[in-house]
């Protein structure tokens, strides 16, 4: 039997901390390590301060050194560390690596926790009746608490406590007890973590480590070495920890069968496109043999599909890749279309001869009543697109809850020629609208019986997709097992509206999951944009409301900055000196985000009159790594991006909201401005790192203090 070797996602992180030369050295020894960890030249070195007495030390060099766990019993070795001498020794003195005795999983504690939490367990300081006086003990650790660790979690007294937590417990733990607190409710969090409370756990020997590597949950941490891809997709990016270190949600939902449509709910940097990818790869594995069959991976904006497209070639192997079709959900139909000799010339929200054939249309406007143009625009979009009203019977039927003026009969009358002649118009001009695309597109399918080759649909920014949308996703796969994965956020939409899945034929009940840690954000970043959506209820893609509860971010940083300049001049002053302070890498990793093209074009003089490096990212180019400088691109474009840093700038008033709008319709008003808000959302959430966000003169009602 060969021994079992794993090596620790922490020890990826400290070998990119490691100078050059020793980095290769720490490769070439994990190499040696993971083929044979009994191998002569390794040299087992025990660490006598340390507390776990299976943590050893192995030379990468003369200098540095590895942690490896290696306990007496089992044939198991597991590569934890790399270092310089003496922080690695100190590293593996302050670590102490346990079998959870309830759940089974390998656990990396921390030991002046443990001291701590003994400590107040000898002064018997625990407090009587905590936060979480209804979990017992043995609930606790099957949640992930550490039975040592155990006293911490009893004395936190009020929510705000649990953030305390966050680097004494082991991941999981703090997020089971933060989710707990903010009001998620116990039999959430059990799901999320697959734990149920009723039964008795199978007995967990915890002494056997190698059992503890084969739990699923283990893996969010260790990888075992023979797995010979994950362990390459490491070493070509071992920044990129997605492309192998899922979350226990996350694997949950990627590696298993799902009875019918799933729904994947999580706000900005949860992870979402990254278990749709995996997702991906793992239909498109299961379906291998049935060469005729194929995975498609659809999303709203064209550019998303181009970077899901990329990444997937990082983790999937040429054959799967082939299974895999992505493409937005516009260019698929557009191509179908065409193949069926129905060629489609599209039209978009501002296109210039669109709005010529509404000009024309509008002149049928009747005096009385005397509506505004814009209750015209949203009328078709609100009532005659979605119900599909293509003549004057359909719109006396049309339900027009929710629109503010009243219509009778005799109103609808008069102003029904002006839609009659806008379609008019968009016919004579060959154009389509999306909706209609949709639509067509659904009907050709219907009316002839074509049969397509998807064995599974996946669906990203489905919160930007609309009914006939997915009326048509829904009909371009049989309802079978794994026939929908659909990923979305109704807090970042900003192009479409509210959507109800169950009325468009997609059943998700009793699969619909919500993703709730932050891998992109710091926590300071996250709140900041979470308090510009404070007090607007956002729906869940489907009937129900999507709670903002119980999110968090692991990681700690500057509280963004919000700053308002007397002018323009002296806002894009700051971004620059700003920009300065970076090195090149480092403002190739920064982006500038506004929210119109006039600023962009304000910034680009900006940038060209300094002689800054800059790189516009616009609706036809992608954020190319290869090129240097800072990123310009507008709210809308940043969409699916991160960036270390962000400048989101000119977030004044008038121009978040934008004043676009001459609507007298409270709901279309209010629709408008939840949107402006989501895209500020969607730009602040962006920023890995740090974030500024200002504005000169008056600042934008969203971020006014
Ligand atoms: N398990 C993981 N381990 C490490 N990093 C992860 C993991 N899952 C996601 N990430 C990282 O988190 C970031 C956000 O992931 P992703 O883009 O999938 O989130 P999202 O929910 O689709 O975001 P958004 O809705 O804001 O576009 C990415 O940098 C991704 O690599």
């Amino acid at each position: 039997m060969h021994p079992k070797v794993a090596i620790s996602s922490d020890f990826f992180s400290s070998v990119l901390k490691l100078p050059k030369a020793q980095q290769e050295k720490a490769v070439k020894f994990m190499e040696l390590f993971r083929q044979d960890p009994t191998s002569p030249g390794i040299n087992y070195e025990s660490i006598q301060a340390a507390r776990d007495k299976n943590l050893r030390s192995v030379r990468i060099d003369q200098a540095y050194r590895a942690i490896v766990l290696a306990p007496e019993r089992g044939d198991v070795y597991i590569l934890l560390w790399a270092d310089k001498h003496d922080d690695a020794y100190e590293w593996a003195c302050n670590k102490v690596l346990k079998i959870n005795p309830e759940n089974g999983v390998l656990q990396v504690l921390e030991s002046q926790y443990i001291d701590e939490a003994e400590q107040l367990r000898q002064a018997d300081r625990q407090a009587q009746a905590g936060l979480f006086v209804d979990i017992r003990d043995r609930h606790l650790i099957r949640l992930g608490v550490p039975e040592e660790l155990l006293p911490l979690v009893r004395q936190i007294q009020m929510p705000a406590d649990v953030d305390a937590l966050k680097i004494k417990l082991p991941d999981e733990a703090y997020e089971a007890l933060a989710m707990i607190a903010d009001g998620v409710s116990l039999e959430e969090v059990l799901s999320v973590y697959d734990v149920s409370l009723q039964h008795e756990p199978a007995q967990i020997d915890t002494n056997d480590f190698a059992s503890a590597l084969d739990n699923p949950d283990s893996k969010r941490l260790f990888l075992l070495a023979s797995d010979d891809e994950a362990l390459q997709a490491m070493l070509d990016a071992p920044l990129e920890k997605w492309r192998v270190f899922l979350h226990p949600l996350q694997r949950k939902l990627v590696f298993r069968d799902w009875n019918g449509p799933v729904r994947v709910l999580g706000g900005a940097g949860t992870g979402k496109t990254v278990v749709a990818m995996h997702r991906a790869k793992w239909l498109a594995e299961q379906t291998l043999q049935d060469r005729d069959t194929r995975i498609l991976f659809t999303t709203f904006t064209k550019n998303l599909a181009v970077d899901i497209e990329q990444n997937l070639k990082h983790i999937c192997a040429p054959e799967v890749l082939r299974k895999i079709e992505v493409i937005n959900l516009d260019a698929w139909v557009k191509r179908f279309m065409d193949k069926q000799g129905y060629p489609i010339k599209f039209t978009f929200f501002n296109d210039q001869k669109k709005r010529q054939i509404w000009d024309n249309a509008l002149v049928l406007k009747p005096d009385e009543p005397d509506l505004s143009e814009s209750f015209f625009h949203e009328e078709w979009e609100k009532v005659i697109q979605p119900q599909n009203v293509n003549s004057l019977e359909d719109y006396f039927k049309a339900r027009r809850v929710g629109r503010g003026i009243q219509l009778n009969r005799a109103l609808r009358k008069a102003v029904w020629p002006v839609f009659e002649n806008y379609r008019l118009g968009l016919n004579d001009a060959g154009l389509k609208e999306a909706e209609d695309a949709y639509r067509d597109t659904l009907s050709l399918i219907q009316t002839k019986s074509i049969k397509l080759p998807y064995t599974s649909i996946l669906v990203d920014e489905a919160q930007d997709f609309g009914q006939n949308a997915f009326k048509l996703i829904r009909q371009m796969v049989n309802e079978r097992q794994n026939d929908l994965f659909i990923v979305g956020d109704a807090h970042q939409r900003i192009y479409g509206s509210k959507v109800v899945l169950g009325q468009c034929g997609i059943k998700i009940i009793g699969r619909s999951y919500k993703l709730r840690i932050n891998y992109r954000t710091t926590e300071q970043i996250r709140l900041a944009a979470v308090a510009i959506l404070e007090g607007i209820a956002f729906d869940d893609l489907d009937n129900g409301i999507d709670k903002q509860i119980g999110y968090r971010s692991l990681m700690s940083g500057e509280l963004p900055l919000v700053q308002c300049f007397g002018n323009s001049q002296e806002e894009a002053q700051f971004i620059l000196e700003s920009l300065h302070a970076l090195s090149p890498d480092d403002q190739a990793k920064a982006c500038i985000s506004v929210r119109r093209h006039v600023d962009i074009d304000r910034y680009k003089s900006v940038l060209t009159d300094a002689g800054f490096p800059f790189y516009q990212v616009d609706q036809n180019t992608l954020d190319d790594y290869h090129h240097p400088g800072v990123r310009l691109a507008t709210m809308h474009r940043v969409k699916g991006l991160e960036f270390d840093t962000m400048y989101v700038a000119g977030v004044n008033d008038g121009v978040l909201p934008l004043t676009i709008l001459n609507s007298d319709d409270p709901t279309i008003i209010r629709e408008h401005e939840q949107r402006e808000r989501s895209l500020l959302y969607v730009a602040i959430t962006r920023a890995k790192r740090f974030c500024s966000i200002s504005g000169f003169g008056t600042l934008s009602i969203f971020i006014r203090s």
